[in-house]
């Protein structure tokens, strides 16, 4: 069985003093690192304070986003063994917003996420389709070119430890969760494609989260699907008593 992994991605919100006492409040809460993953992902000048505050309890940090090089002139940007350095574990890759405003491409993806492994990194692959995809059922073939040009040249033992978080882009921030039917339909053909493209050892191992308004009201039900394995959570991450919850959700599924 996989072990659920439940993200918060805070994207532009919380000053970092606001942060660490989140995490500090969950301290003692927080189900058992056996039970499931528990990640926190900030922007980046939040990162050294919570990674200080999450020693020595079940919970890690991710970053938002990274550059694919080590160092060199790129102004503005951060590279995987900076994060490493402060001990960061994950870094979200692609994520719809930054492919819609910051110009992220499935080739910068690739980029990124095959950089992440050189520094132990884990990767959180985005994918998912515009509303007007979906209505032009065009949901399959698009997520799974994102899929495969996203993982390109990935080895199979590095593939076995990157998560892919499918989040439909119309149901991010609106309030508008896909079923849990529409999601794992997605999710499951995703690791087809896992399947197909590389091994039955990959396909199992690989933890597809959705996201897309997950809230506690509605986690249960995701989770329990054959194909999903955790939920990237922004909205409710934000707040200590929800995100909690969707934890142990996690823990229980
Ligand atoms: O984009 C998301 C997580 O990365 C989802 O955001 P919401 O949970 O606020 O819909």
């Amino acid at each position: 069985m996989r072990k659920p992994i439940i993200a918060g991605n805070w994207k532009m919100h919380k000053l970092a003093g606001e942060g660490a006492r989140f995490l500090m409040d969950l301290r003692e809460k927080l189900p058992e690192a056996e039970k499931v993953d528990t990640v926190v992902c900030s922007p980046y000048i939040h990162l050294p304070l919570l990674t200080e505050a999450a020693r020595d309890f079940p919970v890690s940090v991710g970053a938002q986003n990274m550059h694919f090089e080590d160092s060199g002139a790129f102004t503005g940007e951060v590279s995987p063994e900076m994060l490493k350095d402060i001990l960061v574990e994950y870094v979200i890759i692609g994520h719809s917003e930054r492919r819609e405003m910051f110009g992220e491409t499935d080739e910068s993806v690739n980029k990124k996420t095959r950089a992440s492994f050189n520094h132990g990194l884990t990767p959180i692959v985005c994918v998912g389709e515009s509303l007007e995809q979906r209505e032009n059922n065009e949901t399959f073939t698009f997520v799974e070119q994102q899929v495969k040009n996203g993982l390109d040249g990935v080895t199979e033992e590095q593939l076995k430890q990157v998560v892919i978080a499918y989040e439909p882009i119309w149901a991010i921030g609106t309030g508008k969760t896909a079923t849990s039917e529409e999601a794992n339909d997605v999710c499951a053909h995703i690791r087809q494609v896992l399947k197909d493209t590389y091994s039955e050892d990959v396909a199992q191992a690989v933890r597809i989260q959705y996201g897309g308004s997950v809230k506690p009201a509605n986690i249960d039900e995701l989770l329990s699907k054959s194909d999903i394995d955790g939920a990237l959570v922004g909205g409710a991450s934000l707040e200590e008593d929800s995100f909690l919850k969707l934890v142990e959700a996690g823990a229980n599924a």
